[in-house]
């Protein structure tokens, strides 16, 4: 299977280096340092299962690659709309485009640049930073990837990415119910990305602190109130799971919008706890403590030499 990882960083670092040590054609859209030790050296993954490939296809020109069986989005959100135009020469009518970004508007961006017949929907579970050029570390032992069409048929594109997936030990699932799945992410990570950006801190003392743990669990039922008003048919008792899931990551786990912060790099607020505030904004439900969270990072958001 062929594969172009566009953006080539954290997320999409990670998930392509195992797809390759599967097996799998991957060719890796990077830029700068990180392209030239990518090209020079391979890449590595640090962390609890490390990993070197040692030889990695590379490149900033999509064109360079040709047309692909699956492109895997993966940068920042603030890159989409230039990165889907430069994916064009990797898409040909039986290419499928996959987003792994963070927040629920991206498919809407695919939808409109691609046929929407092109587009499955994903979500990446990994917690994961450029720690220097060609180099990905990896905080805690979450890996996964669940991808899956929007009508929720169980696709043979699906299952050749899961058999490339599963063959490279990744922890992928076809999802029936994708949307449910990017939602149920949002609320997650939403919760994850406000709390330790805003705290400045990882999500260990967070959980344990009964006054900051209240915070979290409010900023994530905000976020279910709204995935609710939009017609996502979310649990009943999400929170509950949600609550859970922050409760058994690693402790020293946080968030890549609080990596972002720490080397003052942009942030993806805007789509994060911003996007809850404008969606909530669309359907009347209020959002107080993300709107607090959107204005407490406003001065970060471009990054700190903006502030
Ligand atoms: N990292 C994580 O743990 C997770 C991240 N996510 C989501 O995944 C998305 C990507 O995040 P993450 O991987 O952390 O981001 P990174 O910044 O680590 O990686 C993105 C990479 O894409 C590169 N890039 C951007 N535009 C282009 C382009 N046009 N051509 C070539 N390279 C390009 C960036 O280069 P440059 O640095 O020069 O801008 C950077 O190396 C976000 O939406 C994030 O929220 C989701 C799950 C987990
Ligand atoms: C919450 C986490 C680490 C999970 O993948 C994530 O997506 C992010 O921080 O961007």
């Amino acid at each position: 299977m062929r594969i172009g990882i566009m953006g080539s960083g954290g997320l999409g670092g990670y998930f392509g280096a195992k797809l390759a040590d599967g097996g799998a054609d991957v060719h890796f859209i990077a830029r700068g340092a990180h392209l030239e030790a990518m090209r020079r050296d391979g890449l590595r993954i640090d962390g609890p299962s490390p990993l070197h490939v040692r030889q990695v296809q590379a490149t900033s020109q999509p064109a360079d690659v040709g047309v692909v069986d699956v492109v895997m989005l993966a940068v920042k959100l603030w890159d989409t709309e230039q990165a889907l135009e430069q994916i064009r020469p990797m898409v040909g009518p039986d290419t499928t485009v996959i987003s792994f970004q963070n927040g629920v508007l991206k498919d809407q961006y695919l939808r409109a640049a691609f046929d929407p017949k092109q587009v499955m929907g994903g979500v990446g579970y990994v917690a994961t930073t450029i720690a220097a050029p060609g180099v990905i570390r990896q905080t805690g032992p979450m890996q996964r990837l669940l991808f899956g069409e929007f009508d929720g048929s169980r696709s043979a594109r699906g299952e050749a990415l899961l058999a490339a997936c599963l063959a490279g030990g990744i922890q992928a699932e076809l999802s029936p119910a994708i949307l449910r799945e990017i939602w149920q992410k949002y609320v997650f990570l939403v919760g994850l990305s406000g709390t330790t950006t805003t705290m400045r801190t990882t999500i260990g003392p967070i959980r344990s602190n009964p006054q900051t743990r209240a915070f979290l669990a409010d900023v994530m039922q905000e976020v279910i109130a709204v995935g609710r008003a939009h017609g996502v048919d979310l649990p009943p008792d999400y929170l509950r799971s949600a609550l859970e899931r922050a409760d058994t990551v690693a402790p020293d786990m946080t968030s890549s919008m609080h990596h972002d912060l720490e080397r003052g790099g942009r942030l993806e607020v805007r789509w994060l706890a911003g996007g809850v505030v404008e969606l909530g904004r669309a359907k009347g439900v209020p959002t107080p403590l993300n709107r607090a969270i959107a204005d407490i990072l406003a001065l970060r958001a471009e990054g700190a030499a903006h502030a």
